[in-house]
């Protein structure tokens, strides 16, 4: 049923190894033509050349993976040539003038969902290995394509199964079971709220994955992109003496401790009759409703003051990290806040107390981002629609509607719960994961 497929797997360029991938019923046929060996075993190592109309292609190593012990599931042959981009095309060319067809992106991995190597979930998760930007969010892509997930969406099955089960015994024999709502309710009121605390986990997990966005607001010259630079460990933003210097938005990222952060700094916040300036902190405060965290710089030097007033009145309901910078100079800090940072963007002195500070505010994040999690988007509105389900299941029963109408709406949360295994799938769901994928994964 699949034909045989091929396509470069390593990234293109020019590297020490590439690899070709060959999938499919023709695959052992193929290989064995192009090299000449006489047979090739499961999984050994072949050290041969590559042949094609007598002409040598390369020097290469070769492993023959038989199905059904493969990636794919199906007969699949790996091919490491010399890393070259002129050599790798040239096998990839012969592989295909030998009947392969060149492989749509993510179609091995496509077929090792649809041979049941792989779950959804877990395809998902290979995805977001390859595309993790953080040492946390690829630990959270791990725990799925080790099954974590999968197990917890299995229980979540099981659990509505059960509920529907005692239910549809009550509509098969009406006059012999007496059906206990209250217990009905409860039960499914306890399913839908272990998925909504992963709804919410996850959802902080997600930004984990994006970068958590810190931005770094404060009255002008108070020091903001002196210490955007110092994090960023680079000259990135222009610094002068002269209030009102940065009026545009600047990005950067940065890592601490694993944890992918994105620094933004912004036009000082003050009044003012300059147009460019003004734009300027129209567009600070926009960043800062963005902002996971914002960084709020106090000078050292003139005290907390009436701009600084103004400024925590826009922040307030933002979770934000007071901070007096420039304490390496005369210090005259009225202790405003209980928990202050004390830095010297210029000497870097108090920047680790302000890293840990920062690694406090996101710890539940991070804690949460270390068990199993649902990691896209399509999961997230899957679940928030089985809770859908689960809550309009209650209202039924608790308004005293026909119990057909219970176990319709469980039902409708059991499909979605395999939509997102997998075990339901149509050909455009499969066409919009898997075209995300690398060619060749
Ligand atoms: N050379 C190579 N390295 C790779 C991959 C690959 O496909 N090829 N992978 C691609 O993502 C990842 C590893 N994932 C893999 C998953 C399953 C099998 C596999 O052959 N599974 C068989 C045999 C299992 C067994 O013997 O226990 C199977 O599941 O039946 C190989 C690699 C990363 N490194
Ligand atoms: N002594 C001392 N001076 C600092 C420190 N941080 C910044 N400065 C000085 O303060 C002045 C303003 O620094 P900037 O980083 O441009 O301040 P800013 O908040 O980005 O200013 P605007 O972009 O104009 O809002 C510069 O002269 C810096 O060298 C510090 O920790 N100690
Ligand atoms: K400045
Ligand atoms: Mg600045």
């Amino acid at each position: 049923m699949y034909d045989t497929i091929s396509a470069i797997s390593s990234p293109y360029g020019t590297g020490a190894i590439s690899v070709i991938r060959i999938d499919g019923p023709k695959s052992y046929e193929i290989i064995k033509k192009l090299t000449n060996l006489d047979e090739i075993k499961h999984r050994m190592v072949y050290s041969t050349y590559i042949y094609f109309e007598n002409e040598i292609i390369d020097q290469v190593n070769v492993v023959f993976f038989k199905s059904p012990k493969s990636y794919t599931g199906n007969d699949l042959v790996e091919i490491y040539a010399h890393g070259g981009v002129i050599v790798t095309r040239k096998i990839l060319e012969t592989v295909l003038s030998s009947g392969a067809r060149l492989a749509e992106r993510g179609e091995f991995t496509k077929r090792a969902f649809l041979n049941g190597k792989i779950s959804l979930v877990q395809a998902e998760a290979i995805y977001q290995i390859i595309e993790a930007k953080s040492e946390i969010s690829l630990k959270m892509s791990l725990q799925n394509l080790k099954g974590g997930l999968n197990e917890e969406i299995e229980y979540y099955r099981r659990e509505i199964l059960n509920i529907l089960s005692e239910i549809e015994v009550t509509v098969d024999y009406p006059d012999d079971i007496e059906i206990d709502t209250k217990n009905i309710v409860k039960e499914i009121f306890r399913i839908k709220n272990e998925i909504d605390n992963k709804v919410t986990n996850s959802k902080k997990a997600l930004m984990l994955n994006d970068g958590i966005v810190m931005t770094i607001i404060g009255k002008p010259n108070s020091g903001k992109s002196t210490l955007l630079n110092r994090l960023l460990l680079e000259d990135r933003a222009i610094v002068t003496d002269i209030p009102g210097t940065t009026r545009d938005v600047i990005k950067g990222e940065i890592d601490i401790n694993g944890v992918r952060f994105i620094i933004v700094d912004t036009a000082g916040i003050r009044e003012t009759e300059d147009i460019v300036e003004k734009i300027g902190i129209d567009r600070s405060l926009r960043e800062m409703k963005k902002a996971d965290i914002v960084l709020f710089v106090l000078d050292a030097s003139t005290g907390f003051t009436k701009e600084d007033e103004f400024i925590l009145k826009e922040i307030e309901n933002n979770n934000f990290i007071p901070i007096w910078n420039k304490c390496d100079s005369s210090l005259k800090i009225n202790k405003k806040f209980e928990d202050e940072v004390k830095i010297s963007a210029l000497t870097g002195e108090g920047l680790r107390n302000l890293e840990n500070k920062i690694m406090s505010k996101v710890k539940d994040i991070v804690k949460s981002g270390t068990s199993s999690h649902i990691t896209t988007q399509r999961q997230v509105e899957i679940l928030e629609r089985v809770n859908l389900y689960l809550e309009r299941a209650v209202k039924s029963l608790e308004e005293g509607f026909e119990l057909d109408i219970i176990s319709f709406d469980l039902r409708k949360a059991l499909e979605e719960l395999d939509t997102l295994l997998g075990k339901r799938f149509t050909d455009d769901l499969l066409d919009n994961i898997f075209s995300n994928f690398c060619v060749g994964k």
